[in-house]
């Protein structure tokens, strides 16, 4: 699979340098989008590419994710060597960022059954209960016409109440109780590693957030599929992000 030449030369100035940061969104780029959230798995030779990834000296490798972390660890089966970020940046390997106060597990609470009532109304919509809110799925929904219907009743439902913070994404809504960003995830990593450039892919409108901050010359953005992005580079979906994975290995490893 041969990538855009101007991704590829994007990528090999991204290698050449010494400290990176390598981090990806889950569904709809490490594991191909499936009717069934719980069955969305990793595409065969991804995560190894990235694990290889992050047993090069200067590369950290990060996977940031709407999902809740255990979820994201489970279905990915990213080994310890990756760093994982869950719940679109909220949630991190030494907890939350942010407190979960009392008034927050009853608000999470409230919103988990405001969506499950709903849900309840139209046959195949699902809930994804999630530590810090909940999402609801409407990709399954028999009536077709029926899903934006119940997204809807879920905005201005349990979305609208204080204090609770909505994301859109592909045929789900997805409701939480702390505000999260995955651009900030990208900029606390940053930070952290001290990487000179970061490289990013993404499919969804929630990345667009994490687009926005790779401002620096080196940094890599890549929208993975179809729609409006700020990223500087697209491909087509799962398989062409392997390819991206697999490119930069090869490049690193010189
Ligand atoms: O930030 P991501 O890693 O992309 O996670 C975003 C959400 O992905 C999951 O839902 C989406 O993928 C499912 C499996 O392919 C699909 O069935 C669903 O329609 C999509 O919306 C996941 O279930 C959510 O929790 C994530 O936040």
């Amino acid at each position: 699979m041969s990538l855009p030449a101007e991704l590829s030369q994007a990528l090999a100035r991204f290698a050449a340098l010494p400290t990176v940061l390598v981090t990806t969104d889950y569904d709809g780029v490490v594991a191909p989008i499936v009717a069934d959230p719980a069955a969305a798995f990793p595409l065969p030779g991804t995560v190894a590419a990235l694990e290889s990834l992050a047993g090069l000296p200067g590369v950290t490798v990060a996977l940031v994710s709407g999902r809740d972390r255990a979820t994201l660890g489970r279905l990915s089966g990213a080994p310890a060597s990756l760093v994982t970020v869950g719940s679109h940046g909220a949630e991190w390997d030494e907890g939350f960022e942010g407190a979960l106060t009392a008034d927050l597990v009853e608000l999470r609470a409230t919103v988990l059954s405001g969506l499950t009532a709903i849900a309840g109304r139209f046959p195949g919509a699902a809930v994804e209960p999630k530590p810090l809110g909940a999402a609801l799925h409407v990709r399954n929904v028999v009536d077709p016409s029926a899903g934006p219907v119940a997204l809807e009743e879920a905005r201005r439902g349990p979305a609208a109440l204080p204090g609770v913070h909505a994301t859109d994404g592909k045929a789900v809504l997805e409701l939480t109780v702390l505000d999260a960003s995955k651009g900030r995830a990208l900029q606390t990593l940053r930070e952290r590693t001290g990487a000179a450039a970061v490289l990013y892919l993404g499919d969804d409108v929630t990345d667009e957030k994490a687009f926005a901050v790779l401002t620096e010359a080196e940094d890599v953005s890549v929208k993975v599929g179809d729609g409006a992005t700020a990223a500087r580079f697209r491909v087509d979906g799962p398989v062409d992000a392997r390819a991206v994975f697999e490119e930069l290995l090869a490049l690193r490893r010189g």
